[in-house]
């Protein structure tokens, strides 16, 4: 049976989310439905997909999946675009308590619209040749590189995505140069997307993480981010190379439109 769902799409620095109101707790969608609203030609299109779901304790539950379909670890840009769209549903304003999957977050809204999310601390940072590999909600490796915009991100980014490192779960690959005094810019193969999305906040968190001034553990540092998409800021305590601590993600997050779409089998 084919039945009409309301959805509202969202982007942060260009990473899109498709957003549906759940509110009920009543909504479930199999992979392949998922697969194919997240798809750009058969679909709305999207890098993923959220649940915006009630939960006790809370103003609200966000629920990630990938463009694959497949649940997923923390999405950053996601959470700044959910904590968004309670605003537009009326949930609250302008601070938010939400529970996502890798735990409880705080997030807040300017009034120029900037949305900033409180990330999980990171306790360990691992480093092999070449890269460093953290999780800030989600697995991230860390490439420094020169000459980033001609970097294949699709391929080497595929490569150490599926290498043997790190299966099964896999990796999201980010590369990162310095552009100047406390900036980077970032580029990201994402997992789940199976490609470079223009913009990944867990990722570009991670990026931010390995340019800490470590001579500096007690102040708030922060790291200007530019990616494909537009520009982030991430703001963090560094206690030492392997643990961060009050860190935050900050930057847009806006609403592109929204409509209703039949879905197969629901
Ligand atoms: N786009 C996200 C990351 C989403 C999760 C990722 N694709 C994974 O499966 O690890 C972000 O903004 O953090």
């Amino acid at each position: 049976m084919n039945q009409e769902i309301k959805f509202y799409k969202y982007q942060g620095c260009g990473n899109d989310f498709i957003l549906i109101d759940d509110r009920q707790n009543s909504i479930t969608l199999t992979t392949g439905q998922i697969e194919k609203l997240c798809d750009r030609r058969f679909g709305i299109g999207a890098d993923g997909l959220m649940l915006l779901r009630s939960k006790e304790g809370y103003d609200f539950q966000m629920v990630y999946y990938n463009a694959d379909g497949n649940e997923s670890t923390m999405c950053g840009n996601g959470g700044r675009c959910i904590t968004r769209f309670a605003s537009d549903l009326g949930i609250t304003f302008p601070k938010y308590n939400f529970l996502a999957i890798d735990g409880p977050h705080d997030a807040t809204i300017e009034a120029n619209g900037i949305v900033n999310l409180k990330m999980i601390d990171v306790h360990q940072v691992a480093s092999f040749p070449g890269f460093k590999f953290l999780n800030t909600g989600s697995p991230h490796v860390v490439m420094p590189v020169t000459d980033i915009l001609n970097i294949d991100v699709y391929n080497k980014g595929k490569e150490i995505r599926y290498s043997d490192t790190f299966t099964p779960g896999g990796t999201n690959v980010n590369f990162t140069e310095v552009t100047d005094n406390n900036t980077i810019f970032v580029r990201t193969y994402e997992r789940g997307v199976e490609d470079e999305t223009l913009s990944c906040g867990t990722g570009v968190t991670a990026c931010a993480l390995m340019q800490a001034d470590l001579s500096n553990n007690a102040e708030p540092q922060t790291v200007n981010v530019k990616t494909r998409g537009g520009n982030l800021k991430v703001m963090f305590t560094a206690e030492n190379e392997q643990t961060f601590s009050n860190i935050w993600l900050c930057g847009p997050a806006e609403k592109v439109f929204e409509g209703n779409i039949q879905i197969q089998g629901l």
